[in-house]
This record gives C-alpha cells, sequence and structure tokens, in this order.
C-alpha cells in the first residue's frame, strides 16, 4: 500500500477575469478536453491560468514545478495554498479537503502546517531577524524567551547568527531570503511551498543556499513544492519535476526522466543546455539482470552519474551488473545504453 499523498491536487482550474466561475461552467458543459474547454475560455477574454492540474505529491517528497514566464507556476503553488480561490477541483493536503476549509481553519493551518516562502517575503520591517523568525511561534502564544529560544538554532542553521537583531532593511538580498527561510522552519510545517526563493541572488550564493536548503531538508521531513525557473537547480533538488506550459502540466518525471525522455521539444528545450550524464543517474538506465550479463564487473553503482558510469565501462560491450553497497545485484546496464542516454541531441 502506498503512504496518503502529502498533497493532492485533481482536476485545479484557475480562471482569472470577470464572472470566471460561471464561465468556466459554461465551457465545461460545452464538452470536449481541457484544451478545449481552455480555448473557449480564451477565446472570451478570460485567462485560464491553469488548466486541470492533477498530480500527488508524496510525503518528504520535494516536487518542483517549473516552465516559462507565464505558463501558471505561481498561480498553481497559490491555488493549492489557497491564495487566490481555484475556479475549479480538488486540493487535500494531508488528507484534508483545503479548499472547503473556513477561513480560521486556513489561518491555523498557516500558521502550524502549510510554510510558505515567497520571492517577496513580506518580513516586518519593524522586527528584527530573531522576532521576524519567531513571528510564527508568537501568533502561536508562545512566550518571548521560549520562542527566541527556539529559532535560535534555525537563525544559525540558516547562516544568520550574529544577526539576530539586525533589521530587514540592514540585510543584503539573499540574507533576507534566509530570514523568510527559517521563519518557515520555525513554524515546524510538514508542507512547504517556496516560489523562486533563492531567484536574484548572485549564482555563488545561491548555490550555497541551495547546499544548505538540501542539507535542512534531509534533518526534516518536509514536503516541499517548489518553482524555479532554473533547470540547474530543480535538477540538483528534486525528487520529481512538473513542467507547466500554457496552465497545463504536460510532463510529470525524476530529474532523469525529464532530460533523457522528454515528451515533446518544449521539455527538451528545457534541458538542452544540460550535459546529461552529470544529472542522469545509472538507475535510470538501469534493466532487470538477465543472464546475458557479461564476465566484467567495473563496479556500477545505481546512483552513479552516467557520465561516470560510462568512463568505468569505456571498453565493454556487454551487458555489465549495478550492484549496491554491499554488492548485491541490482540489475544490468549495456554500456551502449549508457552512451545513448548520454548523447546530447543536436538541435
Ligand atoms: N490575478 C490575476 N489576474 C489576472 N491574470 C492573472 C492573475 N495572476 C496571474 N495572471 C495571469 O495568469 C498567467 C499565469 O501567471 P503566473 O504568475 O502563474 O505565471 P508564472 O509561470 O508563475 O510566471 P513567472 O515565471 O513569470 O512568475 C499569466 O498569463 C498571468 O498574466
Amino acid at each position: 500500500m502506498t503512504a496518503r499523498p502529502a498533497i493532492s491536487v485533481e482536476g485545479l482550474w484557475q480562471v482569472f477575469g470577470d464572472g470566471a466561475a460561471s464561465a468556466y461552467q459554461r465551457a465545461r458543459d460545452g464538452g470536449g478536453d481541457a484544451a478545449q474547454i481552455a480555448a473557449r475560455l480564451a477565446d472570451q477574454g478570460l485567462i485560464p491560468a491553469v488548466r486541470d492540474a492533477t498530480f500527488d505529491v508524496a510525503p518528504g517528497e520535494l516536487f518542483v514545478i517549473m516552465g516559462l514566464s507565464g505558463s501558471g507556476k505561481s498561480t498553481l503553488i497559490r491555488g493549492i495554498s489557497r491564495l487566490v480561490e481555484p475556479t475549479a477541483g480538488k486540493v487535500a493536503i494531508e488528507g484534508e479537503d483545503i479548499l472547503a476549509a473556513s477561513r480560521a481553519r486556513m489561518t491555523e493551518l498557516r500558521r502550524s502546517r502549510i510554510g510558505m516562502v515567497f520571492q517577496h517575503f513580506g518580513l516586518f520591517p519593524h522586527l528584527s531577524v530573531i522576532d521576524n523568525v519567531a513571528f510564527p511561534l508568537r501568533v502561536g502564544g508562545m512566550g518571548r524567551k521560549a520562542r527566541h529560544d527556539k529559532v535560535r538554532p534555525i537563525i544559525e542553521m540558516v547562516g544568520l547568527k550574529g544577526r539576530e537583531t539586525a533589521y530587514p532593511r540592514e540585510l543584503s538580498g539573499g540574507q533576507r531570503q534566509r530570514v523568510g527561510i527559517a521563519r518557515s522552519l520555525a513554524g515546524d510545517c510538514s508542507v512547504w511551498f517556496l516560489d523562486e526563493p533563492f531567484s536574484a541572488l548572485d549564482p555563488l550564493i545561491r548555490r550555497q543556499l541551495q547546499d544548505e536548503f538540501l542539507d535542512i531538508r534531509k534533518r526534516l521531513n518536509t514536503t516541499i513544492v517548489f518553482i524555479t525557473h532554473d533547470i540547474t537547480e530543480a535538477l540538483k533538488l528534486a525528487d520529481r519535476i512538473a513542467i507547466m506550459r500554457d496552465g497545463a502540466i504536460v510532463q510529470i518525471g525524476t530529474p532523469a526522466e525529464i532530460v533523457l525522455q522528454p515528451v515533446d521539444a518544449y521539455v527538451r528545450e528545457f534541458s538542452r543546455d544540460v550535459a546529461r550524464g552529470r544529472h542522469a543517474k545509472v538507475a535510470s538506465v538501469m534493466r532487470p539482470a538477465g543472464d546475458e550479463i557479461g564476465p566484467d564487473d567495473p563496479g556500477l553503482r545505481p546512483g552513479m552519474t552516467l557520465e561516470d558510469a560510462l568512463g568505468a565501462c569505456m571498453s565493454l560491450y556487454q551487458p555489465v551488473p549495478v550492484r549496491d553497497a554491499d554488492g548485491t545485484l541490482l540489475g544490468a546496464v549495456h554500456p551502449q545504453d549508457l552512451a545513448a542516454a548520454l548523447q546530447v541531441e543536436k538541435t
């Protein structure tokens, strides 16, 4: 049995414009698939910003949403966290029907379970770093000393130790983003929505924050939905990636699937500049082990990159075994498949 999804989204639509709800209903009653319904809405001057989005996010999964500007990423994440009221569809977070929740219940959920880090963090300018970070605890009724004690290690974890008493205006952009991240951590949220949290940072700081983020994530078992424009960031962070185009999700897959098996030219375009083997792993081309395995064992592991694996199989032309660290046979890989998967298509 699979575990209950942390987030379950079904048939979600977000239509903007006057009379969106009734126009959606009429368009839907007219029949046809999501693309036809969306086209009918667009003909009437409405904006179908999210079209029929359906997906589950597993507990503890880091789910990345990518797509060109205007493809509906922010609107999707806002609908799921109910910052905007979806036009149609269902959203359950940890089994709870979010769209049926009262305003008071939503406030409580945002305080206790759902964390949000958006591009403009909305830090309180009149509060110091420590009070900004501890704000969710204050709202939750915790005393000043207790909440300061609780958030100090979090502030240290995001690299802001020593800046506890600074005000947002005295911080750099990257430091402000860290305050936002720390504030979400302080809330002990089990589900976290992040909309381009590392954008507008220079590459060095960005990589550093990504590493810290992965580190923090390992320690907490938070479910994360993360928007980024940056394919390298997506490949580095994601368990799975959803690619959006014109409001629709066109592919959901592991980083290796997105890079190695794009469903169309639009998805392929995202990873065009990625040296495939840098990110794709041996596991993505591994097959069940059969009796065709050759005599050589170059020591492949499922987590090795294709590039490293191919390097180890240079002169081999028969399938080779893939083993775990204990030496248990997990599957087989043909050196040819490694090479094919690595090859970047010329466009
Ligand atoms: N409140 C709104 N009213 C009307 N249209 C909106 C509203 N919010 C978003 N849109 C439209 O919905 C579409 C999707 O916008 P959205 O911000 O979700 O895209 P995005 O993929 O997050 O873009 P970006 O990467 O540029 O942030 C766009 O056409 C946008 O203009």
